[in-house]
């Protein structure tokens, strides 16, 4: 039952990610229609797999078909595990050239012989759809306006959508790696919260924890947020994918213990169909950004914004 602690409700409503990636990827198709009839160009991304690892595969999959559904074109390729680092670095550059790709992005993680930092560098900022080029990591820390990681930007439009303005809300995000913690603690500070990023090394977890109005949690520790974690009220981002081998099936868990919180929590994400698929959405939107900065038009910035409107959303 719904009830309210102090001014917060507490309902555990599910924040429905599946539905809203689904909404905005309908906008995006529009976007692309768009392009496509007004400038001749249809959207271009290349996803790079190096090795057979079968999660990523299932995820670069994913990614081909939803840019195809939404209308861009999707270039794979996959290389062997072996690979050199000179040669993925070619490919990079034929990419980094090639007028036909807006957007590139090479599955992390990448085997030991290959320096991750080295590929990222190679990736031209423009293309960068991942936000991982240190020019594009510079820029959202400056200014929010480089090409935003994809995870921390639907997480931010998912705890928009719920709240609204940001502003002073205390936001703790659990985890500090480049992909998730890092950049989420600068987008959020640049939505005016006051910002704690915590990890491993934090001593009192919980206690920290528990003065969240907004927790973001990116640990890779399946079920490790408990409910004695949680301020009644909060709103919870659970960005843990974990895979559990369980009675000869797998099934996917989040970090968060979700049965013990949901019903403190004035907003939690489900795993799966939270987190995933606007990661997914966002490397659309970030694609389709790409595309019209590089055709020098001006990115229609409220997209999501408007895809998530009773209405449905509208061309101009
Ligand atoms: N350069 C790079 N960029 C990435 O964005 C990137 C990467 N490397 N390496 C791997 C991680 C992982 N990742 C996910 C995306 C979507 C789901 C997703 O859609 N998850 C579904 C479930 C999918 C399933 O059944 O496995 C869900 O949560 O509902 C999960 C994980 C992007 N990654
Ligand atoms: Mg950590």
């Amino acid at each position: 039952m719904p009830h309210l602690v102090g001014d917060k409700r507490v309902d555990g409503k599910l924040i429905d990610g599946k539905a809203m990636a689904a909404k905005l990827r309908e906008a995006i198709g529009e976007q692309v229609a768009h392009l496509h009839t007004h400038h001749q160009v249809t959207p271009g991304l290349a996803v790079v797999l190096v090795g057979e690892d079968p999660a990523s595969q299932v995820y670069v999959r994913n990614k081909a078909r939803q840019a195809g559904e939404v209308g861009m074109q999707s270039f794979e390729h996959r290389l062997d595990a072996s690979v050199s680092e000179q040669a993925l670095l070619a490919l990079i550059d034929q990419l980094n050239q090639d007028p036909a790709v807006n957007g590139i992005l090479v599955q992390l993680p990448l085997p030991d012989h290959i320096a991750e930092t080295r590929i990222i560098q190679a990736i031209a900022p423009a293309k960068d759809v991942d936000g991982f080029h240190p020019i594009n990591v510079g820029q959202v820390a400056i200014d929010g306006q480089g090409m935003t990681p994809c995870t921390p930007l639907g997480c931010k439009l998912l705890l928009e959508h719920q709240l609204g303005d940001l502003s002073g809300q205390h936001a703790v995000v659990l985890g500090r790696s480049n992909i998730v913690g890092k950049p989420m603690a600068n987008l959020l500070l640049q939505a005016n919260c006051t910002v704690t990023v915590a990890h491993s090394r934090t001593h009192d977890l919980p206690a920290i924890c528990r003065q969240a109005d907004i927790l973001v949690v990116a640990v890779g520790r399946p079920g490790m947020v408990k409910r004695d974690w949680i301020k009644p009220g909060a709103v919870l981002i659970d960005v843990g994918i974990n895979r559990i081998e369980e009675d000869d099936r797998t099934r996917l868990t989040g970090d968060i213990d979700f049965q013990s919180v949901q019903d403190l929590a004035g907003a939690i994400t489900p795993v799966p169909g939270g987190v995933g698929p606007m990661t997914i959405a966002c490397l659309l939107l970030n694609t389709l950004q790409a595309s019209y900065q590089q055709l020098n038009l001006p990115f229609p910035d409220d997209l999501a914004e408007r895809a998530w409107q009773p209405q449905a959303a509208t061309t101009p």
